[in-house]
């Protein structure tokens, strides 16, 4: 089977069913990244051996239901002190495992892709969604600097992305994520508010029962 041969035949058609527009500055490349998968996951694999996936508190003391780590020279994390950027995981005391290469390459490629050139990315969130993980409405805010766009990869079990606008009160969209998608958001759209709706159940040939994601972010 060759996959690309369907978006092949579209592209020759001239027709770009690939890329969407979301809202000003927020694009979705579907399948952007499936054909990287494989060493993609492998990769995750690896920065998780040696910064393990764990549940974190919100500053209000709620456990997350989806589990995270980081890769990069800054990673996000959340406790009972607040929201932030650091160095070190707070678990083994130790820097965050360097971004593997093939996640910046996919990230700078697909902002450009979305019309961001120079994406330099300096952390990435790893989100690990089991059946029922959910992530609230939220905004991305805690990186010093928002003239970067956010690249945010797919990988095993679809999920239902919420994309709102500037006010937590604004409807979200519902947006179908699959594996290999790609969302960049950044320009007018980089504060908008974004969520997960709780994951179903289900089974995916690469990842099994759960959802990766990957959230890369120029934090400083
Ligand atoms: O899992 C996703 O697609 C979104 C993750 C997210 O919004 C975040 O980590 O800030
Ligand atoms: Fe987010």
């Amino acid at each position: 089977m060759n996959p690309s041969l369907p978006v092949d035949l579209l592209a020759d058609a001239g027709i770009d069913e690939t890329r969407i527009a979301i809202a000003p500055g927020a694009v979705l490349l579907r399948k952007f990244a499936e054909h990287m998968a494989t060493p993609m996951l492998a990769a995750i694999g690896q920065v998780i051996t040696q910064a393990p996936m764990r549940h974190m508190y919100t500053p209000g003391g709620r456990r997350m239901s989806v589990a995270m780590s980081n890769c990069g020279t800054y990673g996000w994390v959340t406790d009972q002190r607040g929201y932030r950027y650091t160095r070190t995981d707070p678990v083994s005391g130790k820097a965050w495992p360097p971004m593997p290469d093939v996640f910046r390459e996919m990230a700078r490629k697909a902002a450009e892709q979305a019309g961001y050139s120079d994406f330099n990315p300096d952390a990435c969130l790893i989100n690990r969604y089991m059946p029922g993980s959910r992530m609230a409405l939220h905004q991305d805010k805690d990186e010093h600097d928002f003239s970067a766009p956010i690249v945010s990869m797919s990988f095993g079990l679809d999920a239902t992305f919420l994309f709102g606008g500037p006010r937590r009160t604004d409807r979200p969209q519902r947006i179908p994520l699959g594996h290999g998608d790609v969302l960049v958001w950044g320009g007018p759209s980089r504060l908008h508010y974004h969520g997960i709706t709780p994951l179903a159940s289900g089974n995916h040939a690469l990842t099994g029962d759960r959802r990766i994601n990957l959230t890369l972010r120029r934090a400083r």
